[in-house]
């Protein structure tokens, strides 16, 4: 697919997004889950968010994906995860798994594993660092946050065969594979590295678009959008706050006309 051919199939997941408004079961962190309820809805899509084990398989089983995001685990919410993942795994719902600080301790290390261990994620995504190390490769992460991953285009192909799934590794250059390509996107603006949870924002938009179609293009989509709604906003901002309210508005009014969308494109490399 060039870029034209995506670009049309991208439009035409937004425009679905808007139609279907699919129900996005969120399992995630106490610092980004706000702001990804609020995100969902800017973009048509409706969140809910839980992790009780006790209401995990229901909620997957009426919602249209799932997404697990490791970022503050607590006992009862990695309990609610396997029942969701395993649940999602037997209903073939969409699933993503954000592995946030893959890396910086054993215990995110060993458990991001065993998560993927069910076999119920399309799409795992994280950081530079995060894919790097799961991919096997040298990286340096501080906390939750990548802090050097040159290495992060050829660990998202070795994740994605791994894994039998797409990988995406986002940073100043993001990387989506499907195992035989590596898509790269240089796009955005530092300032996302300066909101908490912009990468977990990116996890909820690709979740919303794989209710809508397959994960390689939710992926590419999502991070295109994420891009080009990046450099709009900074343009009317003062910094890390404003950018952060007029990100959530460009989100609200591209996925709405998605002919205003100048998406950045995506570059095939040879690795
Ligand atoms: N220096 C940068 N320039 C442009 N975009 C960036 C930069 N750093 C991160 N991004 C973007 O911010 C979002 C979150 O990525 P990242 O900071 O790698 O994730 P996380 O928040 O999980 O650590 C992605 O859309 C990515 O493309
Ligand atoms: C700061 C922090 N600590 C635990 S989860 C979290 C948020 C991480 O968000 P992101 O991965 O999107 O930067
Ligand atoms: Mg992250």
């Amino acid at each position: 697919m060039d870029n034209l051919e995506l670009e049309t199939r991208f439009a035409d997941v937004f425009n679905n997004l808007l139609q279907h408004k699919p129900l996005i079961y969120h399992m995630t962190n106490m610092v980004a889950i706000s702001g990804q309820a609020h995100l969902a809805l800017a973009i048509g899509a409706s969140p809910v968010m839980s992790l009780y084990p006790g209401e995990a398989a229901e909620l997957v089983a009426v919602s249209d994906s799932l997404l697990v995001n490791i970022g503050t685990p607590t006992r009862e919410g990695i309990e609610a995860m396997f029942v969701a993942a395993r649940e999602a795994r037997e209903l073939g719902r969409p699933a993503l798994i954000d592995p946030v600080g893959y890396g910086a301790t054993n215990m995110r290390t060993d458990l991001v594993e065993r998560l993927l261990d069910t076999k119920a994620f399309g799409v795992i995504k994280g950081n530079g660092a995060e894919i790097s190390l799961l991919g096997g490769e040298g990286a340096q992460v501080r906390g939750v946050d990548s802090a050097d991953s040159p290495r992060a285009a050829l660990a998202a192909k070795t994740v994605s065969r791994k894994y039998n799934c797409i990988a995406v590794a986002t940073g100043p250059i993001d990387y989506v594979s499907d195992g035989r390509d590596v898509f790269a996107l240089e796009s955005g603006h530092e300032w996302l590295s300066l909101i908490s949870g912009s990468g977990c924002y990116v996890g909820t938009i690709i979740a919303a678009c794989m209710a809508i179609t397959e994960p390689l293009v939710a992926a590419l989509a999502s991070l295109a959008l994420m891009g080009f709604v990046a450099e709009v906003a900074v343009k009317k901002s003062y910094g890390p706050g404003s950018f952060h309210c007029n990100l959530f508005d460009a989100l609200f009014a591209c996925v709405r006309n998605p002919s205003s969308i100048v998406f950045p494109k995506w570059q095939i490399l040879d690795l």
